[in-house]
């Protein structure tokens, strides 16, 4: 879950009210997640989710709120920010605003920064099948092309630079194997980070926690059908490699949850609808074997440093960090073979 803060009726009403959405007529905490407080909120409008952000500061929060606002005006399925009417939006003409610039879409509630946005209808699909990943290749294809003239610019701040500062963190808790396996990814990471190769993928605002829990799909769809209904948790969101974003989803949507082995079936669904949209180049070919282990490695320290330090809440749950490094070890064996949908695609 979680609810780190709780949030009072009457202080959620007021908001609500204040953003022209109506009198609030429930407000119910929401189970899973593990990063921020999530309510869903039903007023006379509509359901909309209200988040409280328990990490990130009011600095950072422009850049995922406006990101959001961004693509869903450009008819991506993605939950749209309410923005606070009594707020000047920037200049939605200017070819760069700074990442930190003043937002309407940024409320405070509970002496805490908070959004509220539309709640998505449909439901994750926890045992996504190929046709599930197909969707979700074809969609991520179109927000990086969606997103190149987001004028925002703020980097993935759990990029490499996090990993370098969080490793010497959580490598006390380790065993010597597991201590060892996570000081050689991470030399080999930063050796890649100063390659050419890396240097000439291309880039721009990425979503980089795109997990099947953080996706819904409709649950009248048929099972050979499905239809994505959306995207959402744009929290991790950043400037990165377009690669590492096909490599957090592919380390996701297409493994064995209980193995940590790859899916070969799910992974070509999602790379062939990927590159239907926009084809792979060359560097990103040559590099995504070493971005699936980067896409691991994240997650793995990310998922350490939560269960070893971790924070009070109510209903929260942290995930297995044992997974990710299953994973990492799976990506960085010898023997991994390139999906096949990364093959044949057009330079
Ligand atoms: N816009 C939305 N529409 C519908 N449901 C949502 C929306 N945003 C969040 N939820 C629900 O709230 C749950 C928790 O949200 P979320 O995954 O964003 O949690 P978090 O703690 O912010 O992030 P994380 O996934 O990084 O732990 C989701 O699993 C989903 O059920
Ligand atoms: N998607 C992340 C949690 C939120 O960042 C994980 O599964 O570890």
């Amino acid at each position: 879950m979680a609810v780190f803060t709780e949030v009072g009726f009457d202080e959620a009403d007021a908001l609500v009210q204040r953003l022209g959405l109506g009198p609030l007529r429930e407000l119910r905490g929401i189970e899973g997640g593990i990063e921020n407080t999530n309510y869903f909120a039903t007023t006379a409008s509509g359901e909309f989710v209200l988040t409280l952000f328990e990490r990130l500061g009011a600095e950072q929060l422009p850049y995922y709120l406006c990101l959001m606002k961004h693509l869903a005006a450009r008819g991506l399925p993605v939950p749209e920010p309410v923005a606070d009417p009594a707020v000047a939006p920037p200049d939605g003409h200017a070819l760069s605003i700074p990442a930190n610039a003043p937002c309407e879409l940024l409320h405070t509630v509970a002496g805490k920064p908070a959004a509220i946005v539309q709640r998505l209808q449909g439901k994750s699909e926890l045992a996504p099948t190929a046709p599930h990943c197909a969707e979700l290749g074809r969609l991520l294809a179109r927000m990086h092309i969606a997103a190149r003239d987001f004028p925002r610019i703020q980097p993935n701040l759990r990029g490499l630079h996090w990993w370098n500062d969080t490793a010497p963190v959580v490598l006390p808790y380790l065993e010597a194997p597991q201590a060892g396996l996570l000081r050689s990814e991470l030399a080999y990471q930063n050796h890649i980070a100063e390659s050419s190769a890396y240097a000439a993928l291309p880039r721009g605002p990425v979503h980089a926690d795109l997990f099947r829990d953080n996706a819904m799909y409709d649950t009248h769809a048929s099972a050979d059908a499905p239809r994505l209904t959306g995207v959402f948790d744009f929290y991790f969101a950043g400037t990165d490699t377009w690669l590492f974003d096909i490599a957090v989803c592919l380390n996701d949507w297409a493994i064995d949850l209980q193995s940590g082995r790859h899916d070969a079936a799910r992974a070509d669904a999602l790379l062939a609808a990927y590159a239907s949209v926009r084809p792979l180049t060359g560097a990103e070919r040559a590099l995504l074997p070493a971005m699936l282990r980067a896409a691991a490695l994240r997650f793995w320290i990310s998922r350490l440093w939560d269960f070893h330090l971790p924070r009070e809440a109510s209903m929260l749950k942290p995930h297995d960090p044992r997974h990710f490094e299953r994973v990492l070890r799976e990506r960085a064996h010898a023997g991994f073979e390139l999906p096949t949908g990364a093959q044949p695609l057009a330079a």
